[in-house]
């Protein structure tokens, strides 16, 4: 492939064909996006979307089936070679870490595999396994750690040989909210760095507070790309006014006021939809009038976004 223009990442056509015995499965169809260089771009999507093939394909660990991708201007089919030295994967899960070494003589093993030599190895790793609060544990076998652990020491393997690219797929699974939290400000330092780097997750906060963009794929197919804030106000998706202290004969005249959605009402909150700045205004007028005034007003999240796109196949397994 040519023509990537500028962008770190540039996927194109892409689609995914599985032969399976009942019939061959989609995993991707036609997918077709850039991801520019410093850019932090969020993968969201349910169960079997086709996250991880996508991150596989980009990766050189599978091949498509047609169309295909580019990583800094190298294909990942011709030039798989040149693109794995581009790119810092982080796949998690219990493969890739052999069990009865320490953290350190993995990462330490990794760091050769990457070409580094001893002595800069070595105080790289020293500097991960400090900057991912590993150092504590660092010289116990891995098959100690915890999940949250085990992730951490994936981590700084896909941090080892400071990649233009990170691609990882669901990083934070099972890790404690703090360790989560390290984990964005990390992110957050590798961008300032200039590192581009492709999120595969289901915490939909993360995204909101961590992604440049986030694209949402569902079936194979790729819905929706662009920053948070702007596919939020592309879906008009409502904002909502909470309001406490309310009393439910005053819901008569909320209703009347045009824009506003009540969602529920008692004598002791309120809550409504607004369609508008318009409508927000006036029904915050109405209720600072009758002495209401413990108000919060909160934005459409991507959560919404998400369910109001993807259709949820999660409940029909029930
Ligand atoms: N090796 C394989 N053989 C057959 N089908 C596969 C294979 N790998 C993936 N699939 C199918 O492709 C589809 C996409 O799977 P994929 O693992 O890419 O989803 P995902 O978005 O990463 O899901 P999750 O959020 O559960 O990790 C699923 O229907 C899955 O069953």
């Amino acid at each position: 492939m040519t023509g990537t223009g500028g962008s770190m990442l540039a996927v194109r056509g892409l689609s995914r064909r599985f032969e399976s015995r009942k019939a061959p499965r989609l995993a991707l169809d036609d997918v077709t996006f850039d991801v520019a260089r410093g850019e932090v771009l969020g993968l969201l999507g349910p169960n079997g979307a086709g996250k991880t093939t996508l991150v596989r394909i980009i990766t050189t660990l599978l091949l498509p089936t047609s169309g295909g991708a580019t990583v800094a201007g190298h294909d990942v089919v011709r030039d798989a070679r040149a693109v794995r030295r581009t790119v810092g994967l982080l796949l998690g899960g219990e493969r890739g870490l052999y069990s009865r070494l320490t953290a350190r003589q993995n990462l330490r093993y990794w760091a050769a595999l990457h070409g580094l030599d001893t002595r800069t190895g070595r105080r790289r790793v020293t500097e991960l396994l400090e900057e991912l609060g590993l150092s504590d544990r660092a010289d116990e076998q891995v098959r100690t750690y915890s999940r949250g652990m085990l992730q951490r020491v994936h981590l700084a393997r896909a941090l080892l040989s400071r990649a233009e690219l990170l691609i990882m797929d669901e990083p934070t699974n099972g890790m404690d909210p703090h360790a989560a939290a390290a984990f964005d400000d990390l992110v957050r330092r590798q961008r300032a760095e200039g590192t581009t780097v492709l999120l595969a997750t289901h915490d939909m906060r993360q995204a909101q507070s961590l992604c440049d963009r986030v694209a949402l794929i569902d079936g194979g197919r790729l819905r929706a790309i662009g920053a948070p804030d702007t596919l939020l106000t592309d879906a008009q998706l409502l904002r909502t006014v909470t309001a406490r202290g309310f009393r439910a004969e005053l819901t008569p005249a909320v209703r009347a006021i045009g824009g506003v959605l009540v969602q529920s009402d008692d004598d002791s909150e309120l809550v409504a939809r607004v369609t508008d700045g318009a409508a927000l205004g006036a029904l915050l007028n109405a209720l600072v009038t009758v002495g209401i005034n413990e108000i919060s007003v909160t934005p459409p999240s991507l959560t919404e976004l998400y369910r109001a796109r993807i259709s949820d196949r999660d409940f029909q397994l029930r």
